[in-house]
């Protein structure tokens, strides 16, 4: 005999350790069904395990669409990505089906800003060549002009999206003795000089490419900021520019990005994100000496994705039983 009352959790990867266990727990009255292999779930198979779930925790390498709607069923009552970006879910379709969409605000921000500071330095200080050096034996005797960088004490950092994640990185660059940060983003906001402990400026984009000596995108990717930086936008920084990216990767026009590092306009790169995920090994992007990326991993602390999971069983479970989620995305 069926139980009218049993709920279907589609969980869409293995979770970390703490949250797996609470999974293999199970909840009352929740059958769960889970994608165990370590690579994003088969569309297909996606499509297909979707089908009569209440509730599905997915990751940012899982489109949710209509189609996976659809294959859904309209029962389906929450959405819990396991990311603070979801510009892999199309929210208009949630919308039109009063689908709750959950994320994990919050507990990434300080992860995700040592990561951009961590490649802001790496690109800065020639991390890459410096390794490579060592490896490959090409470290001679110590030299007064080998392998030189630059450094942040009196420089100009523009920060794009002042969010959250935007300021945390503020914060924690003022302490490397920058001169003075500017911005953009929808809007100035009040008080952040005293957040940031230093200067701060709201400026338009020309001004920001202009000015800065280093640049940290650390907005949402959203139609209008999608391929913001293009050739043109490259053209405009500095030639000593450290650009650095971990919000998402369709910030960034990347074929202008390649012509720019091709063309030398550029100081140094720092990528922890980009298009598409893996970046194949081929890329010319990873022939650049002075452009070094990461593979997505602006989170990847134990402790952050954990809490990460955390959140996003919370937010299904509470979406399961038809209450507000404790973070949905619009609050
Ligand atoms: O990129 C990571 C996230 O959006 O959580």
């Amino acid at each position: 005999m069926t139980d009218l009352q049993r709920s279907k959790l589609l969980v869409t990867r293995t979770l970390p350790q703490l949250s797996q266990a609470r999974l293999d727990k199970g909840f009352d009255g929740v059958d769960i069904v889970q994608w165990k292999e370590d690579r994003a779930i088969p569309r297909q198979e996606f499509l297909k395990l979707a089908k009569g779930a209440d509730g599905i925790l997915c990751l940012l390498t899982d489109k949710i669409d209509a189609e996976l709607l659809d294959a859904a069923g309209p029962q389906l009552k929450v959405v819990s990505t396991m990311s603070v970006g979801y510009d892999h879910v199309t929210v208009s379709e949630l919308e039109a089906r009063k689908i709750a969409l959950g994320i994990t605000p919050g507990v990434l921000t300080e992860a995700t800003a040592d990561t951009t500071v961590l490649l802001v330095l790496s690109a800065a200080r020639r991390l890459r060549e410096g390794v490579d050096a060592v490896i490959q034996g090409k470290w001679g005797t110590w030299s007064p002009t080998w392998l030189l960088g630059s450094q942040l004490t009196d420089k100009t950092v523009g920060i794009v999206g002042l969010g959250r994640i935007g300021v945390a990185v503020a914060k924690r660059l003022k302490a490397f003795g920058v001169q003075k940060f500017v911005y953009q983003g929808t809007r100035p906001k009040k008080d952040v000089e005293k957040e940031v402990g230093g200067e701060i400026e709201f400026v338009d984009m020309d001004r920001l490419l202009k000015e800065s000596d280093v640049i940290c995108v650390c907005c949402a990717l959203t139609d209008k900021t999608k391929n913001m930086f293009d050739y043109e936008a490259f053209s405009k920084m500095k030639n000593s520019v450290v650009f650095v990216n971990t919000a998402r990767g369709g910030i960034v026009e990347q074929n202008g990005l390649i012509r720019a590092l091709r063309e030398g306009k550029l100081g140094s790169v720092g990528l922890d994100v980009t298009v598409p995920e893996p970046l194949p090994t081929d890329s010319e992007l990873l022939s650049f000496p002075n452009c070094i990326v990461l593979p997505h991993i602006g989170s990847g602390t134990l402790e952050t994705r954990t809490a990460m999971s955390e959140i996003a069983i919370e937010n299904v479970l509470s979406g399961i039983k038809g209450e507000r989620l404790p973070h949905p995305h619009d609050a």
